[in-house]
């Protein structure tokens, strides 16, 4: 039976520093791949990452390195990079066959590859999987009960995956559906900057809710046209993590939205941040993939055009107000 124990994470942001934290807290070492060196620093002398998880102490087991060649040779590796990063670190990972599992959320822009996809054309025989599902980083870094998706392609690895990232508090669920599990991922964050919007606005729960239940439409639209399961697209990776992202500013996609619904540009609310908000780099890309496949995403359209600043949200309210009436189901 395969079993993975040695883990590695590439990226020292909050969820790859949340996911080693999870792994390091019973004593494991658990070693952490960050581009910054204040991080690196910070991790290795105060067992904390004030600049991504600030307030979550972190296990002396977790250590950090800069160096990308330190992670050759263990069991496996989280890669938790964001996704308009995450080609050229992954160019620069050491050669090695430990399966990559893939913990980022988002489209990339001209390619309109997800992570597994750009892994695939670069590492043709490693193993890949996608972890994802309602989870914010600060509360898996305080042990707070959390269930997630594992897919990987061979159902035998997905489920030892599963068994050796699960944790009292840590629920895996195995699939073997990795294009559900990362359409589910992307989209939420879009739809959570849509829900936002319409908070910052005032406009309402019921909008909130409505565009809930019409984005979760759009999700499986979507995901159904590109090879997705529909019980990946219900469950943990796809409403799961839409009902999460969508209903709370610890949201970084909802707090830009709520942003931009207060009439604050997305120029200014972009500028300068430390931390990402994927639905703003992934709406102009899956607005643009579906348009190419025949996919009607209207939220997804307009947020990508909220977004680039090409409407106000008044006039966008508006216009999704006023589209012609539909059958549900269509
Ligand atoms: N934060 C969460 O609660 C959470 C939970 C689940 C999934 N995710 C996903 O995990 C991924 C990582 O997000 P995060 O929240 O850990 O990041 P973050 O917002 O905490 O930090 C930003 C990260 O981006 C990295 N970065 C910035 N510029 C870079 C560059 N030019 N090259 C390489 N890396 C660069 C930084 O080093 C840092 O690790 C995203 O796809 C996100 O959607 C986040
Ligand atoms: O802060 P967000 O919007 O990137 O959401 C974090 C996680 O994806 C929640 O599952």
């Amino acid at each position: 039976m395969t079993s993975f124990a040695r883990f590695g994470v590439v990226g020292g942001g909050a969820w790859g520093t949340a996911l080693a934290q999870l792994l390091a807290a019973d004593g494991a070492p658990v070693l952490l791949w960050a581009r910054e060196a204040e991080v690196t620093a910070a991790i290795n002398a105060e067992h904390r990452n004030p600049l991504f998880l600030p307030g979550a102490p972190l296990s002396p087991s977790l250590r950090a390195t800069g160096d990308l060649a330190d992670l050759a040779g263990l069991d496996a590796l989280l890669v938790v990079v964001p996704v308009p990063y995450l080609r050229a670190v992954l160019a620069d990972l050491p050669t090695d066959t430990a399966p990559l599992i893939f913990c980022s959320k988002g489209m990339e822009a001209g390619s309109f590859a997800f992570p597994v996809d750009i892994a695939r054309a670069l590492f043709p025989e490693r193993p890949l999987a996608v972890l994802s599902g309602p989870t914010f980083a600060h509360e898996v870094a305080a042990g707070l009960p959390t269930a997630i998706t594992l897919a990987a392609a061979d159902p035998a690895i997905a489920d030892a995956l599963a068994r050796a990232l699960a944790r009292p508090h840590f629920r895996p669920y195995a699939s073997t559906d990795m294009i559900g599990a990362e359409i589910g991922g992307a989209v939420k964050n879009i739809l959570a900057i849509a829900c936002g919007i319409v908070d910052g606005a005032g406009l309402g729960l019921n909008a909130r809710a409505a565009l809930i239940s019409r984005g979760f439409a759009e999700m499986t639209r979507f995901g159904l046209a590109r090879g997705a399961q529909a019980e990946t697209l219900a469950g943990l990776a796809g409403l799961g993590d839409l009902v999460l992202t969508c209903t709370s500013s610890n949201s970084r996609n909802f707090a830009l939205g709520q942003g931009l619904g207060r009439g604050e540009s997305a120029a200014v609310l972009m500028r300068d941040r430390r931390t990402v908000a994927e639905g703003a780099f992934s709406a102009p890309v899956i607005a643009e993939a579906a348009r190419a496949g025949g996919i009607d995403m209207p939220i997804t359209d307009t947020v990508a055009r909220l977004v680039a600043g090409e409407t106000g949200v008044a006039q966008a309210i508006q216009a999704l107000l006023s589209r012609p009436l539909r059958r549900e189901g269509a």
